[in-house]
Order: structure tokens, then C-alpha cells, then sequence
């Protein structure tokens, strides 16, 4: 009989599986499970069973899962920062290319000719049609300095672009990782004003929805290409068309589509795939998988988005009992209350917060009683209380 059990919404890579050890089983019914591991399925109008302790996006969107929702039942969400950067970034730099050179337009055209007498010849009379620029040399702005940003940034100024790179909220980490060579900006509307491609690398917030506009666009450049590798409600669909009908864009390169853009005069659609690569969908497997595992065994949280980071250290012995809570005053006396009435000796204690929400870990040498999570979970503002042993 194994311990805990896991779902998965969406395929997961075995690499990152097959890190569960015996302990663990897969079950297609969430009601029993532990942990649940999804990609792009959305849990906005799921129900959430009180079973599951934790959610890992296998991605570093999180805009399809309910997490206040997810916080408030004590749900710890994790996502995988980074591990499928690299991926995005190298369709990022293709659709750079497909919307300079009409590389689609030109790979369809050959195929209404493939069947003439002499396609050779008809290639070299027919392919002005296709001629296109090169992006040496152009301006590009990248808004938002992220994992992916921070890539495409550096990877479009190796391949000779000037780069305006705009993110109010940058971490250290990314901005050590930023090229010294890319110009670095406080509003986005420099951006809009000097760059000839412009890509999108911020999370869907109600800050970003929508950004570009009607609005932004008229900031722009004529003929502005825009790149969208975040997420499709980043742009105002129905202003992105007059743009593109009126030239202001040349051309949209989204990797969203959908009923409005998908058939869309001007737009390049793809169908999702900045991360679908092996290594990308390896690495976000196994950073999700070690992130459950560690939670779930050990009570350790590390890149939760909805949780603060907390590391308690390897969970050895005795017993360790975690409480998310809400973030107000007065739980560490109630929590500490109950050990001592029992007159239970706290070996070491650890507590996190991030905005409303908190998170506690409390070692105690021997056994605790099941009393004690019991009167834990009655503390007001007590969210979920996991015993480990
Ligand atoms: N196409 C794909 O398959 C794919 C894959 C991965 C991620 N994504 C999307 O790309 C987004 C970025 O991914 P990431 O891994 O770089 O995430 P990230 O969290 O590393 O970077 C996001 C950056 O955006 C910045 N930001 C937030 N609000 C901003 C604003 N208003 N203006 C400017 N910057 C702002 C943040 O400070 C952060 O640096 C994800 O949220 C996701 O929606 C798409
Ligand atoms: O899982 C995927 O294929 C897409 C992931 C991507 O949109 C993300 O936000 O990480």
C-alpha cells in the first residue's frame, strides 16, 4: 500500500515521474490524491477535495490555477522557474525570423508549384514575392526581464539587434544574467516609441492583461512587429486587427491563438509550442516532481507562488507538523499554546510568511497525538495541518 498518491492533469515526462519513488501512485481521481501535476489544463473552475496539499504547474505560467482559492485552502502551488526558458527563447528568435523573412508564406507557395515541369526555375522567377529584412542592426524591446526575457534579450543582441529591455520589478538574479549591452529602460513607452519588434515576456496579471491596445499600438512605430510568447490576453485582439489592417503592424507572432487570431490577415499563429521541447518538458518534470517531493515529505517549500519559500531542512525523525495559516497576529503563541498544555517539548521551529498567508513547521522529538492536529486545525486562521512521521 503505498503512502501518497499523485495526479496528473496533463502529460508530465516520465524523467520527472519516475522520481517518485514506491512510495508513490499515480490515480486518475483527484478526490485521493496528495499532490496534482498539471501544464496548461485549467483549475480555474475545478473543485479542489481537501485532500490535496499541494499543486506543481510542470511551467512558469500560473494563470490556470485558482491561487488565492488554492492559498486559502491551505493548497501550496509551486511552479518551475527557469526550466523551460531556454525552449521559449529559441522560438522566440524563430519567430523573429518568420516575421522578417516570409519564410511560411514562401514554404506554401513551393508547395502549389510542386507538382510544374521545372520547379527550379520557377523558384528563382517566383521568390521576390518573399524577399523580407534582416533584423541585424533593428531595435528590439523586450518587456518583461524574466527567465525568458532575460534569453531573448541576450540572444537577439548576439545576433547583432539593439535591445531595450523594460521590467519595473526585475529580480537580482535576472539582472546580474542581463547582457551589459542591453539598454535598460523605465517605461515601457520608450519601447513603444523606438523599437521595430517588440516581445512580450510578462505573466497575465490584471496589470498586463491587454497591454498592448489601441492605445499602445498608436505609440508605436509604423509597421511594428509584435511578439507574443506570454499569453494571448496580453493583446486586445480586435485592436491588434485594425492595426494590422491599417499597416501600424507588419506582422503578429503569437504563440496563443485562438478563434479570433488563428485565421487573422498579418498573424503568425503557432500552436503553443515554446516549451513543447524534450529538455524543456524534462526539466519542468523533474523541478515539479522534486518540489512535490520535497513538500509532501518533508514539509520543505521551495518556488511556491502562492506560499513563502520555507526550508525546515530534511525531515529525520520524530515528528514534524506544518500549518498554513493566514498571515496575522497572534498564531505562534496559539500554536506553541497547544504543545506546552501537553507539555510536548519543541525541538525547532520555523515560520514564513508572504502576504496574507503564513506557514509554520514545529519539529518535536517523540510522537504527538492526533489530538494535537486536531486542535491546530481549530486555531482560527488555521488553513490545513499535516502531521509527518
Ligand atoms: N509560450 C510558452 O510556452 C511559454 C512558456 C513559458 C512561459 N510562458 C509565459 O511567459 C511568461 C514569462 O515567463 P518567465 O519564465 O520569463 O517568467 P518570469 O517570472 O521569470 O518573468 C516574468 C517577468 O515579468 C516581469 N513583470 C511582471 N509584471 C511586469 C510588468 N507590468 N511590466 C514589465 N515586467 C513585468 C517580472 O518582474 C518578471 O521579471 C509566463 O508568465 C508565461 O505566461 C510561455
Ligand atoms: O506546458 C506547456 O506546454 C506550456 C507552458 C507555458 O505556457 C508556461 O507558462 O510555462
Amino acid at each position: 500500500m503505498s503512502k501518497y498518491k499523485y495526479s496528473c492533469l496533463n502529460p508530465i515526462a516520465q524523467v520527472g515521474l519516475g522520481l517518485f519513488s514506491e512510495e508513490y501512485t499515480k490515480t486518475d481521481d483527484i478526490k485521493e490524491a496528495d499532490a496534482v501535476l498539471v501544464r496548461s489544463a485549467s483549475m480555474l473552475e475545478m473543485e479542489l477535495p481537501e485532500n490535496i496539499s499541494a499543486i506543481a504547474r510542470a511551467g512558469a505560467g500560473v494563470n490556470n490555477i485558482p491561487l488565492d482559492k488554492c492559498a486559502s485552502d491551505g493548497i501550496v502551488v509551486f511552479n518551475t522557474p527557469g526550466a523551460n526558458a531556454n525552449g521559449v527563447k529559441e522560438l522566440v528568435i524563430a519567430g523573429l525570423m518568420l516575421a522578417s523573412r516570409n519564410i511560411v508564406g514562401g514554404i506554401n507557395w513551393v508547395q502549389t508549384i510542386k507538382e510544374e515541369k521545372d520547379v527550379a526555375k520557377l523558384v528563382e522567377k517566383g521568390k521576390s514575392k518573399f524577399a523580407g529584412k534582416e533584423i541585424q542592426g533593428k531595435k528590439l524591446g523586450v518587456i518583461g526581464l524574466g527567465a525568458i526575457g532575460v534569453l531573448a534579450a541576450n540572444a537577439a543582441n548576439r545576433l547583432g539587434m539593439e535591445v531595450y529591455g523594460c521590467d519595473p520589478y526585475i529580480s537580482v538574479e535576472h539582472a546580474w544574467n542581463l547582457s551589459r549591452d542591453i539598454i535598460s529602460v523605465k517605461s515601457k513607452e520608450d519601447i513603444y516609441k523606438e523599437c521595430d519588434y517588440i516581445s512580450l515576456h510578462v505573466p497575465l496579471l490584471e496589470d498586463t492583461k491587454k497591454m498592448i491596445n489601441k492605445e499602445t499600438l498608436s505609440k508605436c512605430k509604423d509597421g511594428v512587429v509584435i511578439l507574443n510568447f506570454a499569453r494571448d490576453l496580453l493583446v486586445n485582439d480586435e485592436d491588434m486587427e485594425e492595426a494590422l489592417k491599417s499597416g501600424k503592424v507588419a506582422a503578429y507572432v503569437t504563440d496563443f491563438p485562438n478563434e479570433k487570431t488563428a485565421g487573422m490577415k498579418g498573424v503568425i499563429a503557432i500552436p503553443h509550442l515554446g516549451a513543447s521541447t524534450e529538455e524543456s518538458e524534462d526539466n519542468c518534470a523533474v523541478m515539479a516532481v522534486k518540489q512535490i517531493k520535497d513538500y509532501i515529505e518533508h514539509g520543505i517549500i521551495k518556488n511556491s507562488v502562492n506560499y513563502p519559500d520555507c526550508d525546515a531542512g530534511t525531515f529525520t525523525g520524530g515528528t514534524r507538523v506544518t500549518i498554513n495559516h493566514k498571515n496575522i497576529p497572534n498564531m505562534l503563541t496559539q500554536f506553541t499554546g497547544v504543545f506546552s498544555a501537553e507539555n510536548i517539548n519543541i525541538a525547532n521551529l520555523l515560520n514564513k510568511s508572504k502576504g496574507d498567508y503564513a506557514y509554520t513547521v514545529i519539529d518535536i522529538e517523540g510522537g504527538v497525538s492526533n489530538g494535537i492536529a486536531d486542535k491546530l486545525k481549530a486555531i482560527n486562521g488555521v488553513l490545513k495541518v499535516r502531521t509527518l512521521s
